[in-house]
């Protein structure tokens, strides 16, 4: 794995010379910055594997087994052993000494257990740099992540027959993208599901055609968004208000989603990496509300290491009829992913299969002020950095080998993001 200078996109192939978003020549710092074995191991999956997929997915594996040999275990609830104030279960050689009534001993113990009873079968954790995990309760994700975790988001019902209706609905679409001629398919499916808010706040399908949205996630000018069913429209309305309770102020009144960018992973091999959401259809500091809907799957925010904070990694089980929320700076200071897994809990009815509805507000007043074509004359991607907005070469559709070198900071998105931000951090 090597990091970008330009885009900061994580490179799962270590074959690449080029960045495979941006195109940007592989900086010689990033090669050394790398750990040679890891380095020596992809380059080996690469030789031996016959198609790209393969092994950027053997990349992504070694870096995941280096990254995260201490992360929990998905499927069970993790506890801090110091928080239960367990000892371990060797006997000590030496016996305890008998409680003394000194005034400083404490008269309860240290750990709350009522705190740590209250805690969902399966928790959030949060994990800072190499320190164990620990378990957080839902409440306190926003203050360690720009996200929120909202269980049984949908009556149960609902939730369960929109599960039914995804599952009977085959037509899903499996991405591509190219890089130097080599085609690979995307390790997960999608589909774009295009709604409007009326007046009375129920939501309506918009029919199908070209969607931006689905054409800008999914690297693929075929995408194209499709009309909801009535059990999606409903739900609709339960994540609108849900999200907008959680919602930072600049969202709070008026967030309505415009589209459910949907997600469908069959099995623990289907996986989405590392990455943030394009930002030229939603604008800056957007709120994505994703609804998982059938087997367990664990979602992951990442915040880079920064001088002043070590890297932190917050984990989310994404159950079925559960609402994550990011929001505030998640898309430009976080990244996400679907972690693959050997073990998906099975669920009664998905099996091993996961659907995430992903609902947006797309801004196309934002959009037209902000659209700039890169070199090539196609509409660039816009991105976020460091706190620095920027224009880039869009891959969607095309070779990601030819892709122009074409870099610009984005003025307006800057200042939009500012305003928001104002909003945000006022009162
Ligand atoms: O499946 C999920 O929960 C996340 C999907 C995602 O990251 C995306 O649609 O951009
Ligand atoms: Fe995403």
């Amino acid at each position: 794995m090597w990091v970008c200078t330009a885009c900061t996109l994580e490179n799962e192939n270590d074959a690449y010379l080029s960045c495979a978003v941006c195109g940007t020549t592989r900086a010689p710092e990033n090669e050394a910055a790398e750990d040679s074995r890891d380095a020596a191991d992809s380059l080996e999956a690469a030789e031996d594997s016959r198609d790209a997929a393969d092994s950027l997915d053997a990349a992504e594996d070694s870096r995941k087994r280096q990254r995260e040999e201490t992360a929990p275990a998905p499927r069970r609830p993790t506890f801090d052993l110091a928080q239960l104030g367990k000892r371990p279960r060797a006997a000590p050689t030496v016996p305890a000494p008998p409680p003394t009534a000194s005034p400083r001993a404490p008269s309860r113990p240290s750990f709350d257990l009522g705190r740590l009873r209250s805690l969902p079968a399966r928790p959030c954790t949060v994990r800072d740099g190499d320190a164990p995990p620990r378990s957080v309760a839902d409440a306190e994700v926003p203050s360690v992540a720009p996200a929120h975790i909202v269980r049984r988001v949908l009556p149960p019902a609902l939730a369960d027959a929109l599960l039914r209706k995804l599952l009977a609905d085959g037509d899903w679409h499996r991405g591509t993208w190219t890089v130097g001629g080599k085609t690979s398919v995307n390790a997960r499916r999608t589909r774009s599901f295009r709604i409007r808010m009326t007046g009375g706040g129920e939501f309506e399908a918009l029919g199908g055609g070209a969607d931006a949205q689905a054409r800008e996630e999914n690297g693929s000018s075929r995408a194209r968004g499709y009309a909801a069913c009535p059990e999606l429209l409903e739900a609709a309305r339960f994540v609108t208000a849900a999200a907008r309770e959680v919602a930072p102020r600049s969202w709070k009144d008026n967030w309505e989603p415009t589209v459910a960018f949907g997600n469908r992973y069959d099995g623990g091999q289907e996986h989405v990496g590392y990455h943030s959401d394009f930002l030229m259809t939603m604008g800056p500091r957007p709120i994505i509300a994703g609804l998982s809907l059938g087997a367990t799957r664990e979602f992951r925010l990442r915040r880079e290491a920064t001088d002043y904070a070590p890297s932190r990694v917050v984990c989310m089980p994404a159950e079925h009829n559960s609402l994550i929320v990011m929001s505030r700076d998640c898309q430009e200071e976080w990244k996400h992913s679907v972690a693959k897994t050997s073990s998906v809990p099975f669920h009664a009815v998905a099996g091993e299969t996961r659907f995430s509805l992903t609902f947006r507000r797309n801004r196309p007043e934002f959009s037209q002020s902000a659209t700039r074509n890169c070199n090539c004359g196609k509409p660039a991607a816009l991105k976020c950095a460091k706190g620095r907005y920027y224009y880039t070469c869009c891959m969607a559709g095309g070779d990601a080998s030819q892709k122009c070198s074409y870099y610009a900071r984005s003025a307006v998105a800057q200042q939009e993001a500012d305003r928001l931000r104002a909003i945000d951090e006022s009162g």
